[in-house]
């Protein structure tokens, strides 16, 4: 009887089936729109499975994307994913495949911006209306639901303030409300946390992010569970997500490094934070790991690691200063991402403008993005930049 595999032995082994692979290690990069079928049986036994990895039209995807799907769906303990062609794709048509005009939903205060942007511009002009609220507001989240509120939408750790959730929590008394719930799963990635085992029905994911790992290739990715993946798949379909056959493989790719470049990014950032926590000029370090940052206690119970991404909070500063910081260095380059091999940082004056629940009661935050470089070279660069930082 085959024994349960371990993590590491699963995202080496998934999505390796003989079909997709053709005899070699990795699956075939399977380039197509058009299926072409010999007989008019086999066109229609196809249009009977399309909806279930067999080939049948360049939008369903071809071997390739079957072999990523069934690898992300494995990572997630989900019932089936869904690709997109970039996160902010997944995130956009994984809300709209659940809501319709006059609907109501939760999201977090801490989203990705891009998020927020959503719904401000797309689901407000759609007729559906969102209230945003407290990351770490626990049973208060019973006061925000009314009768037509169909979604709750989690982001864990949040975006630039990393606040961790209380998934399990939450997700319970949205079911209590016969709500769907979704989770931004991009810094847990399926490998450190896993939303479905916690109560969330489906985990979204900037594959773009960690799964990718090399900043080469804009992907989503959506695993639902089994109650809600017909309804992300087909609507997702309808909306024509798709993704291209060499991304597939690139991400399928990265995926095989995943738990060895999580464990450097891991061991460097912890480094980085714990350093940071006793600088004179850093007020406080918002790494989930750490006690200092909101919703520790939810990190320690609910993931099994952490990765590159953490935030840390200055006493004071302008944006001269600010500036001097991030034109100082050397390493960490200035980027709109995280998750590649690579460093980097972006800095806020303030979260005021990103937050209407929770506003912002804090200096400049910092966030970073500690890649595969040496760690002493990261320290050095971060060291001799805040001596800029007047
Ligand atoms: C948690 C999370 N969830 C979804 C996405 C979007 O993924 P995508 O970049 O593949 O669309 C991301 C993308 N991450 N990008 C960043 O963190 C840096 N960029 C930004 O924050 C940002 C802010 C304002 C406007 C635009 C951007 N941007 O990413 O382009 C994410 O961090």
């Amino acid at each position: 009887m085959e024994t349960k595999m371990k993590k590491d032995t699963q995202i080496v082994s998934t999505g390796r089936k003989k079909e997709y692979t053709h005899g070699v290690v990795n699956p075939v990069v399977q380039r197509a729109s058009t299926i072409v079928f010999d007989s008019v049986a086999q066109m229609k036994e196809a249009v009977k499975n399309r909806a279930n990895k067999t080939l049948f039209y360049g939008r369903r995807g071809t071997t390739t994307h079957f072999a990523l799907q069934d690898a992300i769906t494995e990572l997630e303990n989900g019932a089936g994913c869904a690709l997109y062609p970039s996160g902010a794709a997944a995130i956009s048509n994984a809300i709209i495949s659940f809501v319709k005009s006059g609907d109501h939903i939760l999201m977090v205060d801490t989203a990705y911006e891009p998020t927020r942007d959503f719904c401000r511009v797309i689901l407000n002009n759609m007729g559906v209306e969102t209230t945003y609220y407290d990351p770490l507001i626990g049973e208060g989240i019973r006061d925000l639901i009314r009768p037509n509120t169909r979604l709750l939408f989690l982001e864990s750790p949040g975006s630039i303030s990393m606040e961790v959730q209380d998934v399990p929590l939450l997700s319970r008394i949205a079911h209590e409300h016969n709500m769907v719930v979704m989770l931004d799963n991009t810094y847990g990635n399926g490998y450190h946390f896993k939303p479905l085992d916690f109560g969330v029905d489906i985990s979204i994911q900037a594959a773009t992010k960690y799964i990718v790992g090399h900043s080469d290739v804009m992907m989503g990715v959506a695993v639902a569970n089994e109650e809600h993946w017909p309804q992300l798949r087909e609507n997702s379909y309808l909306m024509g997500q798709c993704t291209s056959a060499d991304d597939a493989y690139l991400a399928l790719r990265g995926l095989r490094t995943l738990s060895v470049r999580l464990q450097q990014h891991e061991k460097s950032a912890l480094k980085i934070a714990n350093w940071l926590s006793t600088h004179p000029l850093i007020d406080h370090v918002r790494h989930p790991a750490l006690e200092t940052c909101p919703g520790h206690e939810y990190f320690k119970r609910d993931f099994s690691g952490s990765n590159g991404l953490f935030s840390f909070v200055m006493k004071a500063g302008n944006q001269a200063a600010i500036n001097a910081l991030l034109d100082g260095l050397d390493h960490f380059k200035m980027g709109y991402s995280w998750g590649g091999f690579e460093s980097l940082i972006t800095a806020n004056m303030g979260l005021q403008g990103l937050r209407s629940a929770t506003g912002w009661q804090h200096g400049p935050i910092i966030r970073i993005h500690v890649g595969l470089e040496d760690c002493d070279d990261l320290l050095a660069d971060l060291e001799q930049g805040l001596q800029q930082y007047q």
